[in-house]
């Protein structure tokens, strides 16, 4: 296994966020969730930010569990670690007796230990096997959504999850590929987009594949639909004077969790969302002006910080403006 470094997004800032929520004298153990367990930085710092807290952490692939888990055995039953995928908050939160939460991080995306195992197909730098299962113990790979997905549902995919302007072009040069030998690593693809692509559309926005590889990721992990449940579900989790501070990657996230947040401070249902709530969801107020972004400095520390947006909310009674 390589050796990941990992430095928290925007730490400082999601701990400022949650701090009032967490340091109410009203609730002396206040309990806040981590969503994104990942290598448990962020999860850390909130243990150590407040230390009368309990913490609970959920990830989707075990091998952060397992990473995670010895890092975090100082705190003992401080810290309790959950596999699960978010959306399952409700159920996770209902089995551990805990009725209602002070605080909830997501910080989406993959994880610098997914990223940087070559093995697990997430990078489009280094060849592998296309996988991108954060969870690997079910569904299906990148490679299978390759091989068996037809034409139009993979363009619908590579536009939608990608942003892909060029999708249509890439999926030509996929199903002609696929009929001659199915595909199964990384390096095929990367090479196969940069032939595909016209030379104007390589001279901007970084690696060719990166919108491809954004957009297999995305359907591999079901990663919006998921979303689209999980933020009102951890919404509803919150107890009033509650806060929540989710750290997004790309538009799409954002764009999702930006609605959800406008809704819950409009006091109406999110929009075009398929989970249209029985009744509206609970009042939020926004503790953030539009995304904060990362600051320069935190960016020339760590590059994997750039594309990040900052969005905080905190439960409000019904009555409160
Ligand atoms: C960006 S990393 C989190 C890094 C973490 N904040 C840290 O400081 O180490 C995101 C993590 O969320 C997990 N994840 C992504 N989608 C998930 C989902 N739907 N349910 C549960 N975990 C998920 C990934 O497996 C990954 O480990």
């Amino acid at each position: 296994m390589s050796q990941t470094r990992h430095v928290p997004v925007m730490l400082q800032r999601c701990l400022d966020l949650l701090a009032p929520a967490l340091r109410d004298q009203a609730h002396p153990e206040p309990v806040v969730v981590d969503c994104t367990l990942g290598l448990g930085g962020h999860s850390e710092a909130l243990l150590e930010a407040f230390p009368t807290a309990r913490l609970i952490a959920l990830d989707r692939d075990k091998e952060a569990l397992r990473l995670s888990g010895e890092r975090l055995a100082p705190y003992g039953d401080r810290a309790t670690l959950v596999h699960a995928v978010y959306d399952e908050l409700p159920d996770v939160l209902a089995r551990l007796g805990v009725p209602k939460v002070q605080g909830v991080l997501f910080d989406l995306g993959v994880s610098s230990m997914q990223l940087d195992e070559a093995d697990r197909g997430f990078a489009y730098a280094q060849d592998a096997p296309l996988d991108m299962r954060m969870d690997q113990t079910t569904g299906i790979g990148a490679a299978e959504v390759l091989n068996t997905y037809p034409p139009g549902e993979l363009v619908r995919i590579l536009r939608a999850y990608g942003e892909e302007k060029q999708a249509k072009r890439i999926v030509s040069a996929i199903v002609r590929e696929r009929e001659k030998e199915p595909f199964s690593n990384s390096a095929r693809l990367v090479e196969l987009i940069r032939d595909a692509l016209p030379q104007a559309a390589k001279r901007t926005g970084g690696n060719p594949a990166k919108r491809t590889f954004q957009a297999l990721r995305i359907e591999v992990n079901g990663e919006l639909s998921v979303l689209e449940r999980a933020i009102p579900a951890a919404v509803e989790s919150l107890a009033v004077g509650g806060r929540i501070a989710v750290l997004s990657y790309h538009s799409l996230e954002d764009r999702l969790v930006k609605q959800v947040f406008a809704a819950g401070a409009a006091n109406t249902a999110p929009p075009g969302l398929p989970v249209v709530p029985e009744r509206y969801q609970p009042r939020l107020k926004l503790l953030t002006r539009g995304a904060e972004l990362p600051t320069e400095e935190e960016v020339a520390e760590n590059r994997r910080a750039a594309p990040a947006r900052l969005r905080g909310a905190q439960r409000i009674r019904e009555d409160e403006r």
